[in-house]
């Protein structure tokens, strides 16, 4: 550090900061961005993420998650098309009363001929709720802006009780 008779402002700053550090005193010249640029480390871990959380909000690209109680009422009083992306075998091995079978792999080329009115509310159920939220994403890509996944799936239907169809 240079401390000459005109130091400038940052090797001023530094010395005071040294003469506040050596005497024990609070540094009344250290701010927020002194020390975000400290911990720029933590900050960035921080900042990455909070944006991994937000993502999806962000990006838009997860549709809501339903429970099975706002999907019955869904399907009850705004008439939603339930469609069940899992495998035909574990389709058949229980499935949402009425639903449909469209697997996740055929959803983008198989919806459009399934469910024709697009501004019908569609419920996208899977075994455990992952898959149902792409396909809730996929859907809303192709317009379907009533989209939204059935939260935990058909093991979320059958801990609340609800009725499961065979076959
Ligand atoms: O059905 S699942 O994709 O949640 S395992």
């Amino acid at each position: 550090m240079a401390c000459g008779e005109n130091p400038n402002i940052l090797e001023y700053r530094a010395g005071q900061a040294a003469r506040a550090a050596l005497r024990h005193e609070p540094n009344e010249e250290r701010s927020t961005v002194d020390f975000l640029l400290d911990n720029w480390v933590l900050v960035a871990v921080a900042a990455g993420s909070g944006l991994m959380l937000l993502w999806p909000v962000i990006s838009g690209g997860v549709a809501a998650g339903v429970d099975p109680t706002q999907a019955v009422q869904l399907i009850n009083r705004d008439k939603a098309v339930v469609i069940d992306v899992c495998t035909p075998a574990e389709f058949a091995a229980g499935h949402v009363a009425g639903a449909r079978n469209v697997p996740l792999d055929q959803l983008a080329e198989r919806l459009p001929q399934v469910v024709k009115d697009k501004s019908v509310p569609v419920v996208l159920v899977c075994a455990s709720g992952v898959r149902s939220r792409r396909a809730a994403a996929l859907a809303k890509k192709l317009g379907y802006e009533r989209a939204v996944s059935l939260a935990g799936g058909m093991a979320a239907w059958r801990a609340a009780s609800l009725p499961v169809q065979r076959g």
